[in-house]
């Protein structure tokens, strides 16, 4: 292991006046494995489909022509099946997988004119990885694991004690400090690689199926652990699941990925209000909508026509949450903010969510999505 001393990055802070704009920013990317893989990114066999490209040529597209924004303080989750890309693509973006084509910048800055130094500021300082197997080191304590990023830092005993006894704190590990890992369940094994990877304090947390292996009420409580953090922090995190429940809780906006390509990328609502095509409409099919839909998009026009705002949803409510209001009400509710009524929701508009029926109208457009890492976009849906 080589000891570094502590590098100053040239990075904007995460908070400072630099801090406008995307985190990252892809444009026309490409990962082709195989023999000659340069030759299929605009060339003839580029828009082949995944079998004749491999038959054709031997080659595997699993990044395809993608383009995306990571904005400031989001949770961008990359979703698909087995084998759409996801880890290829989210590998690309700090070269952990060289690109064969395409732009990746973060903070502005090419990545892929990077030197080596530069990069492994990059995936130290700035970009950090949280992967499914956290690769504990098993003879060291908890307190020694997290405190090994920065200790590859060359960061001084002390402070980086210091840093890692907070991070523990911080994911709820107090009191296990001297535990070696193998004396921790699945769980606390994953809190370990979380504190590791927030305690070099980077700009971006980078996840890849963190917790897959995880049984379903501890990956209940990670999911949640990150929600916390995020809300708590802000920080920018890229989540990589084929999870589509972990996806609509975690996302902000959710790239969907198949064969290579990104097929939709929106905020949960968008994606399960207004599927891009059959695969997207196929794959959220079974998700419960009024956990996702929110009110903004199920209310009509109208005026509740006084100061009182019967209901007073918040547009930002999910239907689910609204259906007990609208019933204690007895007739239409009205949707409030700012103390202006927006419009109403009532049992026909909410059932029609329920069952699917798209009632849409300019004013539901997808613009009027919240910010991503806004306190509206902490509403995340509930599945
Ligand atoms: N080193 C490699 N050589 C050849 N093909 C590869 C290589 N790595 C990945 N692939 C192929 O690229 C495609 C995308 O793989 P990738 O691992 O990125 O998918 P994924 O969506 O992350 O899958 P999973 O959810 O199973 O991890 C797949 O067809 C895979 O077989």
């Amino acid at each position: 292991m080589t000891t570094t001393t502590t590098e100053q990055p040239a990075t904007p802070a995460k908070d400072g006046a630099g801090a406008e704009g995307p985190v990252f920013s892809v444009r026309g990317l490409w990962k082709v494995f195989g023999p000659r893989a340069g030759r299929i990114p605009g060339g003839e066999y580029a828009d082949l489909p995944p079998e004749e490209l491999r038959a054709r040529t031997g080659c595997t597209a699993a990044v395809r022509d993608v383009s995306f924004d990571v904005r400031r303080g989001e949770v961008f989750v990359v979703m698909g099946l087995s084998g759409s890309g996801k880890s290829t693509l989210v590998r690309c973006l700090t070269r952990l997988i060289e690109p064969t084509a395409g732009v990746v910048e973060i903070d502005g800055e090419d990545v892929r004119a990077m030197d080596r130094g530069r990069l492994r500021e990059l995936r130290r300082h700035r970009a950090a990885m949280v992967f499914q197997h956290f690769g504990l080191l098993p003879h060291r304590t908890v307190l020694d694991n997290v405190a090994y990023g920065l200790e590859i830092q060359g960061v001084g005993k002390a402070e980086r004690r210091a840093r890692a006894q907070e991070m523990v704190v911080k994911v709820g590990l107090a009191g296990l400090e001297q535990r070696r890992p193998t004396q921790l369940s699945g769980g606390q094994q994953q809190r370990v690689g979380l504190a590791r990877a927030l305690a070099v304090d980077p700009e971006v947390l980078l996840f890849d199926e963190p917790f897959s292996a995880l049984d379903p009420l501890i990956r209940r409580d990670m999911q949640e652990e990150v929600v916390r953090l995020h809300r708590e922090e802000g920080r920018t995190m890229i989540f990589i699941t084929h999870d589509l429940s972990e996806a609509l809780k975690l996302g902000d906006r959710i790239a969907l990925m198949r064969d290579g390509a990104i097929v939709q990328l929106g905020t949960p609502e968008e994606i399960v209000a207004h599927p891009a095509d059959d695969y997207v409409r196929d794959f959220v099919r079974d998700v419960p909508r009024e956990q996702v839909i929110s009110v903004r998009a199920a209310m009509r026009a109208g005026d509740c026509g006084g100061a009182d705002h019967p209901g007073a949803l918040a547009p930002d409510a999910i239907v689910a949450s609204a259906i007990p209001v609208v019933m204690d009400v007895g007739g239409a509710a009205c949707v409030v903010a700012d103390g202006r009524c927006l419009g109403v929701v009532d049992h026909e508009r909410l059932l029609a969510v329920v069952a699917g029926i798209d009632t849409s109208t300019p004013a539901d457009s997808p613009s009027e999505s919240p910010p991503a890492g806004s306190a509206q976009a902490e509403g995340k849906a509930a599945v």
